[in-house]
């Protein structure tokens, strides 16, 4: 098991990381961007611009674009949530920061492609690649990890 944390492979790590986590973070905005454009919300209370009654009805529905947004950002939960702990540890393995960056570069690209891919949206099996390539890089990190440190 190396010992320490190399610092520039835990940098590199903190860059990719903050990136793919920002971009995690925009899509709150996107869906609020997406939910008043449509006039199409979740809550009675959020219907307060609605001068009738029947507008208050109308904007309480559930709006395809706004639904893509929030799938893509349940997606992003599922993967970057994973990337961030197993990265993590995968850091403290002590791999090449050539490889390193690899693995982050990877995930990070396979993202911001996801997020295109699927808010756009991109022809199928786009979005599916990008999401499997995502994830084998993750894998790829986890498997260093299982097989770096002793049970
Ligand atoms: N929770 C995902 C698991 C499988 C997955 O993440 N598939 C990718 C590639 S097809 C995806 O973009 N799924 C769309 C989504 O999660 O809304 C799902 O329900 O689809």
């Amino acid at each position: 098991m190396p010992s320490g944390i190399d610092s520039e492979v835990f940098l590199a790590f903190s860059t990719y990381a903050t990136i793919v986590v920002l971009k995690m973070m925009l899509m709150s905005p996107m869906t609020a961007y997406f939910r008043f454009t449509r006039k199409c919300f979740a809550n009675v209370e959020d219907t307060g611009m609605a001068k009738t009654p029947e507008d208050k009805k109308r904007m309480l529905r559930v709006d395809p674009d706004v639904e893509r947004v929030r799938r893509c950002h349940q997606n992003d939960l599922e993967n970057i949530t994973p990337f961030v702990v197993i990265g993590l540890l995968y850091t403290l393995t002590g791999p090449d920061l050539s490889t390193a960056l690899l693995h982050f570069r990877v995930f990070v690209g396979s993202r911001l492609f996801h997020t295109v891919a699927y808010v756009l949206p991109l022809r199928q099996p786009s979005r599916g690649l990008a999401w499997m390539v995502g994830m084998g890089a993750t894998f790829s990190m986890a498997y260093r990890v299982l097989s770096t440190t002793h049970l």
